[in-house]
């Protein structure tokens, strides 16, 4: 019997697909062929499938004036025009959500496939956090820009369940913020509020103007651009090869540019967040550029913060990365659909499609031997606790009668070898009896067999390198889920890897301490009917 762990773990075809880097399926034979970059969409989003033009077209006959026919007859908008991007959001809207949408001139025309990303990335998160258990979710969305995008979306892709605050900075973006939720009749769950222009915060202000409310998450499109840089709105090109973009730069140097860039913004924001803590479920943000992703990761490591999950939104030739935290000790964030490992490295693309991996399981005792859940449960975080590794409750108490879930992080190896250093324990106990000498010359062989295995398996050096400390504000050496459960006539124990150097096989390693721990301690305590049942599927 396999036991899945019950934190709503994804299903492998549920997943982000993989990031921007690849966009070239291998064929038999080695050679490539060009993936539609659209395959790289969430799997949910509606605009991985492109429009049929032809077909939008009968529906608003406006978009005539932009698109063309190409050789073969089929009919193309012209991204490089301003105009079409507007006018094709806007009947997107229309047709797929029931918005309706106005724009000043001059500024920022969200495209739809990009926020449809994000906004699924959130529902993703919400599936982790348990939203579906409560009537309204809330959330506020930094920067709401013009069109209110995101908090239209929201509202309407939830059918009205989340409810949102929208805070936008600059006064004719407010203006017509405003206009948009009236003009859709969302005023009854989208609050467009003025940022304090007065005061340098993003979230506290706001926040202090609504003591008594707690939200599920926060979103945030930043300026991506430094308002100080000389180059302004451009993005760096430091190799030289990027390529122009393919569709039309919309959106005013307010709108686009902040002091100190995008990683400025949000590294104020995590400082508030340091502050604020549970009053937000989710922090969460989009980020423009790869370099500033690592930057922000390294803040968030930096601040202490290593509840982290990881996304990266690709849609056409367009990457964006989105990184989300928490201070909720309930919310294991790196269970989320898709997540990268939470230190930045991106994996290969095979393995990021497999996500996490399955979790690992194995049957630890049988209720014959132990009476019910609550000893199992002391017994194993007392074993865990034993060789260092912290334990955080995250769900059911020491007392709980059918599950226990906890978060385990190991700031080093600490496992290994222990069966040996059990032995060796054992061989420096004085006898206590009469069969001393019996025992001792048993301890001097076992002493012998140890040294030939410690040099024949495990040298020195390695030994010492798997202690090694990382650094204090790296991410732990390992990071995993353990669940403990009963089911039938035998207790289960199973753990998933969530994150750090030491993988997938480090999990592994503990469960199979674990396993030997019990083993032993059964031989030892009640010897004949032990633990021949701990067995791992
Ligand atoms: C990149 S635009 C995003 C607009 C919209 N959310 C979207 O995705 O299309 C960033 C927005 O943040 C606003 N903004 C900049 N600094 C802000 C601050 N401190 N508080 C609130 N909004 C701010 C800008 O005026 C701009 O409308």
């Amino acid at each position: 019997m396999r036991l899945k762990i019950s934190l709503c773990l994804p299903s492998v075809e549920d997943r982000v697909p993989p990031c921007h880097t690849r966009r070239r399926r291998v064929l038999p034979g080695g050679r490539f062929a060009k993936m539609a970059v659209h395959e790289f969409m969430h799997p949910r989003n509606r605009y991985r499938q492109r429009p049929d033009f032809q077909e939008l077209i009968k529906e608003f006959p406006e978009l005539n004036e932009v698109a063309s026919v190409d050789l073969s007859g089929k009919v193309k908008l012209d991204y490089k025009n301003k105009q079409a991007v507007e006018l094709l959001s806007k009947c997107l809207l229309a047709r797929d959500f029931r918005l309706k949408l106005e724009l000043p001139s001059g500024k920022l025309v969200p495209t739809l496939p990009l926020r449809l990303n994000y906004i699924h990335w959130l529902e993703d998160i919400g599936s982790v956090a348990r939203w579906s258990e409560r009537e309204v979710v809330r959330g506020i969305d930094i920067g709401c820009g013009a069109s209110c995008i995101y908090p239209l979306l929201a509202v309407v892709q939830s059918n009205k369940r989340w409810h949102m605050v929208a805070i936008e900075k600059a006064e004719d973006s407010l203006a017509s913020a405003r206009a948009n939720v009236i003009r859709n009749e969302l005023q009854q769950y989208i609050d467009v509020r003025a940022q304090n222009h007065d005061g340098n915060t993003i979230l506290l202000d706001v926040l202090q103007q609504m003591p008594d409310e707690r939200f599920e998450f926060c979103m945030c499109n930043p300026p991506f651009f430094d308002s100080t840089s000389p180059q302004k709105s451009k993005p760096k090109n430091r190799t030289g090869r990027r390529r122009e973009p393919s569709n039309a730069s919309t959106g005013s140097g307010e709108e686009l540019c902040t002091e100190g860039g995008e990683v400025q913004f949000i590294g104020q924001i995590i400082e508030e967040s340091l502050r604020l803590k549970d009053r937000v479920g989710v922090y969460t943000t989009m980020i423009g550029h790869k370099r500033s992703y690592e930057e922000v990761l390294h803040a968030l490591r930096t601040a202490g913060i290593h509840n982290v999950t990881t996304s990266c939104f690709c849609q056409g030739n367009t990457t964006r990365w989105a990184v989300a935290w928490s201070f909720d000790s309930t919310l294991v964030l790196p269970f989320v659909l898709g997540s990268l490992v939470a230190n930045g490295e991106s994996l290969p693309q095979g393995k990021r499609k497999k996500g996490l991996g399955k979790p690992i399981s194995c049957a630890i005792f049988t209720t014959n031997q132990m009476p019910s859940l609550q000893p199992v449960i002391k017994y194993i975080v007392n074993q865990l606790q034993a060789i260092s590794i912290d334990v955080r409750t995250v769900k059911g108490t020491f007392d709980s009668a059918n599950e226990y879930l906890c978060e385990l992080s190991a700031q080093h190896n600490t496992w290994s070898h222990q069966r040996r250093k059990r032995r060796a324990e054992r061989t420096h106990v004085e006898p206590q009896n009469g069969n001393g000498s019996e025992l001792q010359q048993k301890n001097t062989n076992s002493e012998k067999k140890l040294k030939l295995e410690n040099v024949v398996e495990h040298p020195e050096e390695n030994l010492a390198s798997e202690e090694a400390t990382p650094d204090a504000s790296s991410d732990p050496y390992l990071r995993a889920a353990l669940q403990i459960q009963w089911k039938e006539d035998s207790y289960y124990v199973a753990l998933q890897y969530i994150s750090g150097i030491a993988g997938r096989d480090g999990a592994n390693q503990i469960l199979q301490y674990l396993k030997n721990t019990t083993k032993s301690n059964t031989n030892e305590e009640s010897s004949s009917h032990a633990s021949d049942d701990t067995k791992c599927q």
